[in-house]
């Protein structure tokens, strides 16, 4: 519990079973805002035995990420996490260690620095052609399309092709609805939260063996993940000992299993940063994609002059695009610079204390876990005018970016722990948005109207749309 000598504002009075209401209630970035609105920015939340702060206002987020970053740069240890990433042996959930050094090293190595992201921009091109050609089957028939799973399936392929070697197109073991499947009920296991997350010690334990189901869910999706990644690096090792000809990978799989056996890296380690990668990489990329085309939808002056812009930059019968036809697109950016404000992949960062630390002149003791709502921070009406309204011409001459400088819109988080994958996600949204707005126009089924669609959001630390979102699309050449 926070020390009574605290002078922290105390946040919402109630009793510690908030910490067992917070795995029912889900989407606590929409709580949180509520009570900052009520009592400050920066408040303990009761959650069960542990000690949380929220963080809900650019400045605080400020002098948490950029002031405090040293101090604040480590995870807490959460039940799901820890099941799912090895004990801990991976980037995004492991604590401020060796480990999560040498991970997040060879990761920008091998993968997300420009010049690889550059080697692969055919793989990416060829990918949505490949998305063009579903989209105009599904025009010939005028029926409508699933988009979640449409921008699922997209990302998975191009994610998977990439960072795993595994082609969906070809592969005998792993078709996209497999995958799609494995994803979205992986990632939800990740954030799957124990009794014992909130109330460390005997009681959490116990309430955590009396309620196994949570458990055996975890153990299950383990399993079938685990068998995935094994199937991933066996089809790497193959490849390395195949016969002269066949060209290893030379990817962050492959890059990862040459580290094995040399300062104590093991296979655990490289399974770790591939759950990162498959279930950190895909939906928080097809969310944005789902929730830009949602809100283009609604808004048909925005779909309009973004559709009028990209059709008169680019020109009138391509039968292709390429990532050079995103520099002469800007309004697409600012389309999603906004979706990102309204609807941050992950709304809630996790963090954890290393040390006591002063934020907003509040003291915050050592082992202190901090969630800081990217969710509330975006919609902090001090900060953005009409903050409910999608209205990308806010950013117009603008210098504010999602690239971890500006604290209001913090979508990929900031400093030490700043998502390595800032390029290579922004770069598949707007691509993939690019091909979706060139090539088609989109309505919405007979008989919906815009005003009706749900807009709602579930997840457990990625928070998708609940409601998937169909339209039809109707081929513009
Ligand atoms: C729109 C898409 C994405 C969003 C919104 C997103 C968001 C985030 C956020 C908020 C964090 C935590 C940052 C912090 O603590 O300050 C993070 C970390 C991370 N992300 Fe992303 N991400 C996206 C795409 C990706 C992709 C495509 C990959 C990999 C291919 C990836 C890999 C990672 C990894 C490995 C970390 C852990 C970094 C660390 O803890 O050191 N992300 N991401």
């Amino acid at each position: 519990k926070m020390s009574p000598s605290s002078n922290l504002p105390p946040g919402p009075r109630g009793l510690p079973i908030i910490g067992i209401l917070h795995q029912f209630t889900g989407a606590p970035h929409r709580w949180f805002y509520g009570l900052s609105l009520k009592h400050g920015p920066v408040m303990t939340l009761p959650l069960g035995f542990t000690s949380a702060v929220a963080i809900c206002s650019r400045d605080a987020a400020e002098e948490v990420l950029k002031t405090k970053d040293l101090e604040t740069c480590t995870r807490p240890k959460f039940l799901g996490a820890r099941e799912l990433s090895y004990n801990f042996k991976d980037i995004t959930f492991a604590q401020y260690t060796d480990t999560w050094r040498e991970n997040r090293k060879v990761s920008m190595v091998e993968l997300l620095n420009f010049k690889k992201l550059q080697t692969m921009k055919s793989l990416r091109e060829e990918e949505m052609e490949f998305m063009v050609k579903k989209i105009s089957s599904a025009a010939l028939e005028q029926s409508p399309m699933d988009i979640n799973n449409l921008s699922m399936c997209l990302v998975s392929h191009i994610l998977c092709r990439s960072a795993l070697g595994q082609n969906l197109h070809t592969s005998k073991l792993f078709d996209e609805d497999r995958v799609v499947k494995l994803v979205t009920e992986g990632s939800l296991a990740t954030g799957h939260f124990g009794f014992s997350d909130f109330y460390p010690g005997i009681l959490g334990n116990f309430a955590d063996w009396l309620f196994q189901r949570k458990k055996g869910i975890l153990a299950r999706m383990f399993k079938e993940l685990d068998d995935f990644y094994q199937h991933v690096i066996d089809d790497h090792l193959k490849s390395l000992d195949g016969p002269k000809g066949t060209d290893p990978p030379a990817d962050i799989v492959a890059g990862m299993l040459a580290l094995v056996g040399k300062n104590g890296t093991n296979l655990d380690q490289v399974k770790g940063v591939l759950m990162n990668l498959f279930l950190g990489g895909i939906d928080t990329v097809a969310i944005i994609i789902i929730w830009a085309m949602t809100e283009l939808i609604r808004s048909p002056r925005v779909m309009k002059k973004a559709q009028d812009e990209i059709r008169a930059a680019l020109g009138e019968n391509r039968e292709k695009l390429t990532e050079e036809d995103l520099e002469k697109v800007e309004y697409l950016k600012l389309i999603v610079k906004e979706t990102f404000r309204l609807h941050p992949s992950v709304p809630t960062i996790p963090r954890e204390t290393m040390s006591p630390i002063t934020i907003q002149g509040y003291d915050i003791p050592n082992n202190t876990r901090i969630y800081i709502d990217v969710w509330a921070i975006g919609r902090d009406p001090k900060v953005w005018k009409n903050p409910e309204e999608f209205n990308p011409e806010r950013f117009i001459d603008s210098d504010v970016h999602f690239k971890g400088q500006h604290y209001e819109l913090l979508p990929f988080g900031s400093g030490r722990r700043l998502c390595p994958a800032v390029s290579m996600a922004s770069n598949t949204i707007e691509f993939g948005l690019l091909n979706m707005l060139y090539f088609f126009d989109w309505k919405l089924p007979d008989g919906v109207v815009a005003e009706n669609i749900d807009m709602g959001d579930i997840g457990n630390i990625s928070f998708y749309k609940k409601e998937p979102l169909l339209l039809v699309p109707v081929k513009h050449h």
